[in-house]
């Protein structure tokens, strides 16, 4: 039998919600990351995250069935403000919710760190308020090897990938 995914190892849907949960409150008490959110957020937010994560990390495809897959979550953050303030206290925020959520293993929070910075990295240059939309972009899937094709393949691009 092989590894779990990097879903199941995290504990599935309960995790995943724990995890949105835990993430969004620190986003909210955030000096920094506050004022996004301060307008109004839907309120269903940290269930759809709780999707998009559980899909990225190789759990089941609720967030492309439900709300547009990865093309919807970009387009929520796109052409939104020609600075980046929030990248570095959105890793961090992210990081500190997988330590106090998540099981206490190390290779699991080490993927999901690279995880997050290579997902931010993706995100941010759709910030800006003359960049273009995303295209057709494919639903990231995470395994304990990094960042792979849905076709099983490493990717060989911008993706950091690690052996456990
Ligand atoms: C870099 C700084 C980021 C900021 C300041 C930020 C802020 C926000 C805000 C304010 C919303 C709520 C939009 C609304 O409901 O009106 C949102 C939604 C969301 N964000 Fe981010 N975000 C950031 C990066 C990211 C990254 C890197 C990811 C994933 C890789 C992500 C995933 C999501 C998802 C899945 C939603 C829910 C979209 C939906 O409702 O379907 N965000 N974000």
């Amino acid at each position: 039998m092989g590894r779990p995914t990097l879903y199941d190892a995290a504990g599935g849907a309960p995790a995943m919600l724990a995890l949105a949960a835990d993430f969004h409150q620190r986003c909210l008490d955030h000096p920094t990351l506050s004022h996004p959110f301060s307008h109004g957020v839907d309120p269903e937010h940290v269930p759809h995250l709780a999707a998009y994560w559980g899909e990225v990390f190789g759990g089941p495809p609720v967030y492309s069935t439900t709300r547009g897959g990865h093309p919807a979550m970009i387009r929520v953050h796109a052409n939104q403000c020609d600075e980046d303030p929030f990248s570095a206290a959105f890793v961090e925020c992210f990081d500190a919710a997988v330590a106090a959520t998540l099981p206490d293993d190390p290779a699991l929070r080490a993927v999901l760190g690279d995880y997050i910075r290579a997902g931010t990295t993706e995100v941010v240059p759709y910030m800006p308020l003359s960049a273009a939309g995303p295209a057709d972009v494919p639903m990231p899937l995470w395994t304990w090897a990094g960042r792979q094709g849905r076709d099983g393949s490493v990717s060989t691009g911008e993706a950091v990938t690690r052996t456990p």
